[in-house]
Order: structure tokens, then sequence, then C-alpha cells
């Protein structure tokens, strides 16, 4: 057998070729930066005559330390890259059938409103039928909506299921959540009556929802009616007691052909008022202790609601790592990046995040590991907890899943003070402290000495819905600004803790992310302060003839080459390349200042931090645009009121500045300043289209065009009167 996988591997690691390019253009980059240090430093000591023009170079000082950091610390991303490959089909060297481990799945979902019931059945059962042996897999839902709706939707799936499997297993085909496999081409015309069979479920489930309660004619025998007498008058989705269902049991239940199903159960743990539930943090810890008492499987695999099973040998790759004899003892986890469904051609809104998912983590990769994206992750069990915990000790395999005693330990493990002073959220489970609680538990989890592989097969073995609108997805990324600030401002710093526990270029990468929303010092800077010192003819650049302007132009271009080419070298495009140019200058000035702010009043205790659950729904209208690549900005944001002020002040000059170019040498000093005032303005066109072209619902609201343009003219008159007080001008 050893012989065999020797001849037979599980999988391979390539370490990327030309890295040597990378390294010697970030020598010659860093050379440049210092250059630029230096010029900047000497118009600091010498040109600031006065109060005001101390501020301008000390702003734009701070700015370029911003940006050479965030450039220094990315520069990790590209020193080891490494691209692995797994053969599934050699795991019988090395596993046979019998011998594989249980896997325990835990699929999250909070509200039946924003997470379709749906949408959590299709990527269930795309769990379930994994290509993987039936009695061995138990899937886990956590509902902290605690609504009898997604309940009721399993009820009904559990039905379906019992078809769906073989009819999987017997087609044989990659989709496998019915959804994604009725809507694609290699949907069989022998899928007639299975496809029947789901829309009449889907039918009963939007019917309840529609209603929005589960009403008595809906319910077939006494046993089902038993489920939802929980929901009693007082059970609200913020309190509530336990409620553990075990839909299938996989020692006795069989689907259609006689095969053993995976067993399910719903989970909803107790909320009490005042009581701290921590998120999906929160939930994930309350999952890995019911299931501990349940099931305890060594693999535990997360996946968010929406995240579909995209091919059912997910699991056997992830065991060609975790399951290899020569892996590493400290292998933690095994990461998917997230891949999504329905991103328009050119991406717009930047929702591939292709960087963040497919980029960075190869990069990491080559050093200790990717960090932990949330969804589709395996996990080792025993990184997370210990078996001594008192939960997993008692549990014995051979007991059944619905064993009382188990049962009433589950239950005691869900309740809502179960955590109380004990390391739950400290040193055991998911950690706690931080809205991105994925983040902030594969850093610590690499802090204490584990690793962790990137596995990124081809097509995806995971598929996820983006938020396809514009304000959604900047409150999302706002919502990970403040999570990810909460890391960096604690005691765990990346650039402290994390360096001193892993090593100068992981505790880089976990900077880059952790700093991330950083960007905002500069990208506010540059979007007002060289365009408002413009309409006062003031200079703040080296002259366009100045040997100084090479290296400005050098450094700008340069950095845009290498995103670029990396982009496009993961099979990126150029169109989406630019729209991702376009959201990061965008977030710039929207929700990383904003997220910056949340987190500052959230620190002096003004506000409190929330996990504002993305909305997995989107109107016929908004989609219609969307297909059409055109911006939704139809609500109400104060996004909508810092962009449309960075819009308006460019806008104004730019033209303004136009106006004198005849003025003499005029356009030698002003150069910079107006090209920049030109690319924001190329890249705010969306704006300008939805503040004055379009007048469908998703153009600007009148009430954000009024308060920006109120807010402009106010900055313009303050800059008008520091710049008029100062008599500088080019
Ligand atoms: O109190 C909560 C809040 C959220 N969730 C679940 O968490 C998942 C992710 O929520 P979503 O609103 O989709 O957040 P995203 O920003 O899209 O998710 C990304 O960012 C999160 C951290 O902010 C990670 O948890 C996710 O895995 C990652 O995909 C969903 O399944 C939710 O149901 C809960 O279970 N309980
Ligand atoms: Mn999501």
């Amino acid at each position: 057998m050893v012989e065999e996988s020797k001849t037979l591997p599980l999988h391979t690691c390539q370490i990327e070729p030309n890295l040597w390019l990378n390294r010697g253009h970030a020598v010659l980059y860093s050379c440049a930066l210092l250059a630029l240090f230096y010029h900047r430093l000497r118009s600091l000591l010498f040109q600031s005559t006065t109060f005001f023009a101390l501020f301008l170079h000390l702003s734009l000082f701070v700015s370029d330390l911003v940006l050479a950091f965030m450039w220094a610390v990315t520069q990790a991303f590209h020193m080891r890259r490494v691209h692995r490959q797994t053969f599934p089909e050699n795991l019988s060297t090395v596993l046979e059938t019998k011998d594989m481990p249980k896997i325990d799945v835990f699929v999250c979902t909070a509200d039946p409103y924003k997470e379709p019931p749906m949408s959590v059945v299709n990527t269930v059962l795309s769990a379930m039928a994994f290509d993987y042996p039936g009695e061995k897999v138990c899937v886990y839902v956590s509902d902290d909506g605690g609504s009898q709706l997604t309940l009721f939707a399993f009820v009904e799936m559990e039905k379906f299921a019992r078809h769906w499997l073989p009819f999987c297993r017997e087609m044989g085909m990659r989709e496998r959540s019915p959804e994604a496999y009725f809507a694609s081409s290699e949907a069989h015309p022998r899928s007639d009556k299975i496809k029947m069979m789901y829309e009449c479920m889907k039918e009963r489930v939007e019917h309840v929802m529609e209603i929005g309660r589960v009403t008595d004619d809906m319910i077939h025998d006494e046993d089902e009616l038993q489920i939802f007498t929980k929901w009693t008058s007082d059970f609200t989705r913020s309190n509530h007691p336990t409620v553990i269902q075990v839909l299938l049991d996989s020692q006795k239940d069989v689907d259609v052909m006689g095969q053993a199903m995976p067993s399910l159960v719903y989970l909803s743990r107790e909320k009490r008022p005042g009581a701290h539930h921590h998120f999906k943090a929160g939930a994930l810890n309350t999952l890995m202790r019911v299931s501990a008492a349940m099931t305890n499987a060594p693999i535990i695999l997360t996946l968010d609601c929406d995240m579909n099973s995209n091919d059912p040998q997910a699991p056997r790759r992830a065991l060609c790592h975790l399951s290899d004899p020569d892996a590493p003892p400290n292998l933690a986890f095994v990461q998917f990046p997230q891949y999504f469904r329905g991103i328009d051609r050119n991406d717009i809104y930047g929702c591939e995040w292709k960087g963040l998912f497919q980029i960075y983590p190869v990069g990491m990769d080559g050093l200790r590991g990717p960090n932990h994206v949330g969804t589709g992750c395996f996990f080792r069990r025993r990184a997370l907890h210990e078996e001594e915990d008192n939960v997993s000790s008692l549990y014995m395999s051979d007991q059944s899943i619905k064993d009382e005693l188990n049962l009433e330990r589950a239950h005691n493990s869900a309740s809502c003070t179960y955590e109380n002073n004990t390391e739950w959220g400290g040193t055991m489970g998911f950690r706690y402290g931080s809205v991105v609680e994925d983040y902030n538990t594969g850093y610590r989890l690499h802090c204490e000495g584990w690793v962790s592989i990137f596995c990124d097969p081809q097509p995806p073995a995971f598929m996820g819905n983006a938020p396809l609108n514009l304000n959604d997805t900047l409150s999302q990324t706002m919502r990970w600004s403040v999570g990810l600030l909460e890391v960096a401002f604690s005691k765990y710093c990346t650039i402290i803790f994390g360096v001193k526990k892993m090593n100068l270029l992981m505790g880089m990468c976990y900077s880059h992310y952790a700093f991330w929303p950083i960007w905002s010092i500069p990208m506010m800077t540059y979007a007002f302060l060289p365009q408002l010192a413009l309409l006062n003819g003031t200079s703040l650049f080296p002259k366009a003839s100045e040997k100084w302007m090479c290296l400005y132009a050098y450094l700008f271009i340069s950095a845009y080459i290498q995103d670029l080419i990396s982009f496009l070298r993961a099979n990126g495009t150029l169109g989406r390349w630019y729209n991702n140019q376009r959201m990061w200058m965008i977030r710039g000035v929207t929700c990383f200042p904003f997220g910056f702010l949340q987190f500052f009043l959230q620190k002096i205790g003004v506000s409190s931090s929330g996990f504002n659950v993305t909305s997995k729904v989107s109107n016929d209208e908004q989609s219609k645009r969307y297909a059409r690549g055109i911006f939704d900005f139809g609500v109400v944001s104060p996004f909508f009121v810092s962009l449309s002020m960075v819009a308006l002040i460019n806008f104004a000059a730019f033209w303004i500045g136009l106006m004198r170019v005849h003025e003499d040498g005029y356009l030698n000093s002003m150069f910079v300043q107006l090209f920049l005032a030109a690319f924001v303005m190329v890249n705010c066109w969306p704006v300008y289209e939805a503040m004055v072209l379009r007048n469908d619902s998703g153009s600007l609201p009148g009430y954000v065009k009024k308060v920006s343009v109120i807010l402009s003219m106010g900055m313009f008159t303050i800059a008008c009167f520091a710049f008029g007080m100062q008599g500088i001008s080019y």
C-alpha cells in the first residue's frame, strides 16, 4: 500500500516560476519609495512655511506612507506562491471506504427573509449528495433566525431528499443543488419527474413563506405537528428555548433505493435578551458542541447557507490532504475558495474578490497556509476543541443520534449560558471579538502554530451568492472593515503579535487584511485635497517638466501594472480588472472611511457592532439593470453622499482647471492634479450618469443629490477660505 501511494500521489505542489521577477520588482519599487519619501520630507521641511502648508504636506506624506505600507505588506503574497492539485481517485490507496472518517457539515442561516429557506435547502441537498458514504455524513443546520418557516422547509426537504440522492448517484452529475442542476444544460430529460417533485416542495415552502407561519393544513401527520409545538406565542427570534430536531437518522433512514441517508439535524440555539450570542461564531461554536454530543466526526465542513457544493468530490479532495499519512500533524484546515454564481461578464461591483479569494491565498499557501474565509472549509475538529472538553468525551461512536442522554447533553450545550466562564471563543472554537470571525479564527490558529492548505480545483468545488447590489456590497465591506479593525487594534495586532507568533511574511499577509480600511486615508486625501488645491490654483506636486515627475509616474504605473498582471494571470479579464480597480476606489471613499468611523464610535461606546446579514434576494428590476451593467444607486445611503461629493468636486476641479491651461506655466505645474481629477472623473462615470442622465428607480435619489451638493459647496467654501488666507499659488 505504501509502495502504491508513492507512485500514485494524493496531491502535488508546484512553486510558481518567475519569483525572481517579483522579488526584483519589489527591490526596485522599494528604492523608488525611498526616493519619494526623501522628496516628500524635503517639501515638508522646507516648503511648509505656514501652518496650512504644513497640513497639506503632512496629509500627503501620511497618505503616501499608508500607500507604501499597504504596497509593502502585499509583497508577501508574491514571495512564494504554490499551486496544488489533488487526485481523489488515488485516495483508495491509503483509505478504504469503510475507514473513511465521518464528516459533520455545518450550515448557518440567520434570517428566512434575507436568506430564503429554499436556498438553504439547496445548499443542504448539495452537501447531502456528496460522493461520500451516507452513513458517514451528518448535516447540521443552525438557524439563528429561530424560524419555523426554515424548519418547515427541512421537514419538506427530508422527503424529497430520499428521491434526490439516488437520482444524483444514478446521473452522476456534478451540480447537485437542484436549483443549479435544473437551470444548467446538464439537466437530463429523465429529470422531469424529479423536477416536478422539487417544484411541488418549493411551492409548499413558498406558500408558508407568504403567509408567514406554518398552518395546520400544511402538516401531514401527528409527528410533524409535534415538531412545531415549540413555537408558542412568546417564541421570538431573540427570545426562545433551544430547538433540536433530528430529521434524518443515518442508522435508520434510507433513500428510495434502500441506501443509508446522511443524518440531518435542525438546531436553533437558545436566545435570551441580554445574553450575547456572538453572531455566526457563536452559532458555529454551538454547532461544534451539539455535534460533539451527537456524532462527533473528526472532520468538520463549514458552509454559509448560500454556498452550494458544485463538485461532489470536494470531501475526497480535502481528504487527499487530511488523510495523507505524510500530512503535517499540525494541519488545521483545508480551505476552498469562494466562487460566485450570477456575476455578470464585467463584474461591475467587483464582487468576485479575485485578490481575496484566488490570488492572495496562493501566496499564503506557500508560507503557512491560506486564511480562513468562513465557508467551504474542512477543519480537523481537534484544531478547534480538545477531546477533553466534556461534551465530546462522553460521546460513544456506536450510539444512535437520537440517544436520549446525548440529546440532553446537546440541548444543555446549546443553552445561552453554557459558555460562561469557559474558554469557548477565547482559546477554543471560533474566536470572538471580531465580526469577521473567519479571518480572526484562521489567524489565531496560525498564530498557535497550526497550518492550512489551499485547495482550488476547477471547476470550483463550491459556489455561492454575491450581493449583486451596490449598497449591499458596500455594507458587507463595511462590516468586514469593522471586523478587521477589531483585530488590528486588539492585543492580537497582526504587526506585533502576528509577526512574533508566526513569521514576518505571514504577519505581513495578515496585516494586509487587518489594516485594509486604512486605504481610506490616502483615498480620501487624494480624492479631495489635490482637487481643492487645483480649484484654488495651488500646486502640490512636481512640475511635469521636473525629473521628480518620472518617479511619481513610475510608482503609479508600475503598481497598476503589477496588479493587472496578477489579475490576468488568475484568469481575469481586462474589463473585470478595470471595474475591480474602480470599485476599490469607490470602497476607499465609502465603506472604508465609514467602517473606520463605526469602529471608532464603537470604541468610545457610542455605537455597538452587529452582524448585518447580507440579503440573498434581489428584485427583478435590479437584476435586469445588473445584467445590463448599470449601477444601482436607488436607496438613500450615506455611502452615496460621500461618493457623489467626490464626483462633484473632481468634476468642478477638472473643468475649472482646464479653463486656465492657456495661462503660462499652468499646465506644467498643475499637470498631476489635472490628471488626478480626470482619472477620478473617468472612474466616476456611473455616478454622473445616475445623477443627471438617468431617471429609473436605480438613479441617485434626489435627497442624496441635494445633500451632496450642499456638502460639496460647504467643503469648497472652507477650502477657498483656507487657501485664500495663504495666498500660495502655483
Ligand atoms: O448572527 C448570525 C449572522 C450570520 N450568520 C450566518 O453567517 C453566514 C454569512 O453571512 P453573510 O451575511 O452571507 O455574510 P458575508 O459577508 O456574505 O460572509 C462572509 O463574511 C463573513 C464574516 O463577516 C463570513 O462569516 C462568511 O463566511 C463570509 O462568506 C450566513 O450563512 C449567515 O446565515 C449566522 O449564522 N448568525
Ligand atoms: Mn454571504
